[in-house]
């Protein structure tokens, strides 16, 4: 197992403040953009932004997915100018990270001043009531590697950033989940578009079976993806305030599937039963889904964060 010291996230928040201008050596938000998401930093004002890619700031891994930049943008977000961090591209298990490599990023926020931390994510969504291009506001989190083993904190506690055993029964707060529905409907975006749910974690690449969907359906998830919940973890454990924002780039599939046996004797004369559930063959969840479908709706949920900070920054939650 890879072991992060304390010195370690240290080492890469001195490296980061020895480069920044004054205005950003301590930020307040941070920003995770997901799948996609990336876009937020062009909202920004550009003439203060200061960039580090992945690559160049030490203990960060390298961002191997397509549509995840790679890098680290410090700027003014909103109009109340919020001095905010932006992980454009972030780290997934399935790249060969560990969680304490995926989530090494957050600590180093954490060092750097944030007190609440926006968490988005592409993700397939698993309840026939979502449509593709809904926004989701997470409200608890369903962590499948969490509960088997692999739960981001596992290893020596660091005591500096919090307790061994933290609770995140509560890690995605009301009162900032109804801030976050105030902003997206201050933008313009419909009751009808946006919604609330459990966000459920595997670690991937893979995409789900049918069967697998429909557990994850049944115990209780109502979107599936990969990444976020180390991220949450790992940030309320710091104490860190988190919004976790899904947007559900396609369906996962869930239908059983035709059933071969039955079709065969009813084409031999054997039956007359007619398999009713529906074909679908034809259907499957893939990256570029993903990316159109971010693509599509990234700029409603750009408008969103946006609002989202400004009312986060004239409240004292
Ligand atoms: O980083 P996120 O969670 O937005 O990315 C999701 C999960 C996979 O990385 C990818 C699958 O298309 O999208
Ligand atoms: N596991 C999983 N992750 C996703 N990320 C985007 N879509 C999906 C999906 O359908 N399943």
């Amino acid at each position: 197992m890879t072991v992060i010291t304390e010195e370690t996230y240290k080492y890469s928040a001195e490296f980061l403040i020895s480069k920044l201008p004054q205005e950003f050596q301590q930020v307040d938000l941070g920003v995770i953009c997901g799948s996609g998401l990336g876009g937020l930093v062009d909202t920004i004002d550009q003439s203060t932004k200061v960039e580090f890619l992945y690559k160049d700031i030490p203990g960060f891994v390298a961002s191997t997915v397509v549509g995840h930049a790679g890098k680290l943008v410090f700027g003014h977000l909103g109009e109340f100018r919020t001095p905010t961090v932006f992980m454009v591209g972030r780290f997934h298990c399935y790249e060969g990270h560990t969680m304490l490599q995926c989530t090494l990023p957050v600590r180093v926020m954490a060092l750097m001043g944030i007190k609440s931390l926006i968490v988005t994510n592409a993700c397939g969504g698993l309840k026939s009531e979502h449509k593709v291009g809904d926004l989701m506001i997470i409200n608890d989190h369903l962590s499948l590697p969490g509960m088997v083993g692999n739960n981001a904190l596992i290893g020596a506690n660091i005591e500096f950033f919090g307790p061994r055993f933290p609770a995140v029964s509560d890690a995605y707060t009301y009162a900032l989940r109804k801030l976050a529905f105030k902003a997206a409907f201050e933008v313009g975006i419909s009751p009808n578009d946006i919604r609330e749910g459990v966000y459920a974690m595997v670690t991937g690449p893979s995409f789900e079976t049918r069967v697998e969907a429909r557990y994850l359906a049944t115990i209780g998830a109502d979107v599936v993806g990969m990444s976020t919940v180390p991220e949450v973890v790992v940030a309320r454990h710091a104490g860190i305030k988190v919004l976790g924002i899904s947007l559900i780039t396609n369906d996962v599939v869930r239908a059983r599937g035709k059933d071969a046996k039955l079709e065969v004797m009813r084409e031999l004369g054997l039956t007359d039963k007619i398999d009713t559930e529906e074909d679908t063959e034809k259907t499957f969840a893939n990256h570029a889904e993903v990316l159109e479908t971010s693509a599509m709706r990234s700029n409603d949920m750009q408008r969103m964060v946006i609002r989202y900070a400004d009312l986060l920054a004239a409240t004292l939650i």
